[in-house]
């Protein structure tokens, strides 16, 4: 099967993006095209909006895992594309539609091409909002088909095609989401002191908790917190008596992800104190680091600078979060990043990754899970 097959694939993929648990027509679409593969070397369990495909090994000694992400962002797109997402508000800008086209590609090269070992293919919702990875480690389909190694990548908008980057550790950082709500009194805009203006206690927050990754932060453990959603009021003459911001928290260490969260409960028990309103926090979802396996990591990167005519990067940690933490928190394994070379970043509007990089990501994992299949069959 030639790479256009995997461009169509991700061009397709592309013009329907679905949020965390409604990638309805994204699961139907993978499952008419695994339809068109010969059933009988392919074993689907569907999980929610997710999917399972088990190739069986003709002599397994374990199973290999690879995992894709499916869900595409709440974002309006505003690329050059003629094939631009056909649901208006929402597009695929994490390239979870590459990182499909590429799985669907590797499937597709050992149902023609068997192996030894056994392979699981997961097809994972919800990697950008409330986490899909955990329930679906937890599902009964997962444990009965838990694969003893696990691999995933990630596009890069940083690096050029033909480059892979990763390391040993951890790659991707904690994270926690961040919701709070300031109750107040609305009132009449001309009239503030008979209100009580959750603009301004909201302002000061989000200006005050930017001094806790310069103040309270060891400055040689990285850590962000970005506040991506500031609402308060109705219209322009009304003082408005609720605020809330949302956002994340991103942290290298699971201390200074505790020493956040409880700086963070101060500060709006200090708003709470300075501006008479009352506050509620709201933790939302949090993943754990991405933390790859030292001994795989290195035999893969090894791998890539001697077998492949990629290039290969040793990168640092990034502030990123990815769910499949939790699959490497039970199974070893790693993640890496795959070069697309694009100016905007991930989650931009006019993201548009080169597909050249459809065929690095099938040529790179085909080859490494045959010669991990391989060298254990020695
Ligand atoms: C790769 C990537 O961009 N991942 C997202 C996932 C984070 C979701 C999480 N619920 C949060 O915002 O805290 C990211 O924003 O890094």
């Amino acid at each position: 099967m030639s790479t256009e097959t995997f461009i169509q694939i991700r061009r397709d993929l592309h013009q329907i993006p679905e949020l965390g648990f409604a990638e309805y027509k994204t699961q139907q679409y993978i499952l008419t095209y695994l339809a068109t593969l010969p059933s009988e070397r392919l074993h689907i369990k569907k999980w929610k909006t997710g999917l399972f495909v088990r190739i069986p090994g003709t002599k397994p000694m374990k199973c290999i895992g690879y995992r894709a992400d499916i869900d595409g962002l709440p974002i309006t797109e505003e690329t050059t594309y003629p094939f631009r997402s056909k649901h208006e508000g929402y597009m695929h800008a994490c390239g979870h539609d590459m990182h499909m086209a590429i799985a669907l590609g590797i499937l597709t090269y050992f149902v023609h091409h068997p192996i030894s070992d056994d392979l699981l293919f997961i097809f994972q919702p919800a990697e950008e909002s409330t986490g899909g990875a955990l329930p679906m480690l937890k599902s009964k389909e997962f444990n009965t088909w838990k694969p003893d190694v696990i691999f995933a990548l990630h596009i890069a908008p940083e690096y050029p095609v033909g480059s892979i980057a990763t390391r040993p550790g951890i790659l991707f950082a904690n994270t926690s989401e961040l919701f709070i709500d300031l109750m107040g009194t609305s009132g009449h805009a001309a009239r503030p002191h008979l209100a009580n203006d959750m603009a301004i206690a909201a302002s000061e927050l989000v200006l005050q908790l930017q001094s806790i990754i310069s103040r309270n932060i060891d400055p040689l453990d990285s850590a962000v917190i970005t506040i991506g959603k500031m609402s308060v009021g109705t219209v322009q003459n009304i003082i408005s008596g609720h605020g809330r911001i949302e956002g994340t928290i991103r942290t290298l260490s699971l201390e200074s992800m505790s020493k956040i969260k409880s700086r963070i409960q101060e500060i709006v028990k200090g708003i709470e104190h300075g501006f008479a309103c009352q506050a509620t926090i709201d933790w939302g979802v949090s993943y754990c680091q991405v933390n790859n396996e030292k001994t795989i990591t290195l035999d893969f990167m090894n791998w890539v600078q001697n077998h492949t005519n990629y290039q290969l990067i040793e990168c640092r940690e990034a502030m990123t979060g990815e769910d499949f933490g939790y699959f490497l928190q039970e199974i070893p394994g790693m993640m890496f990043w795959l070069g697309v070379e694009t100016p905007y970043s991930l989650h931009h509007p006019k993201i548009e990754p080169q597909e050249g990089a459809i065929k690095v990501g099938i040529e790179t994992m085909t080859q490494y899970i045959e010669h991990m299949s391989n060298q254990h069959h020695m």
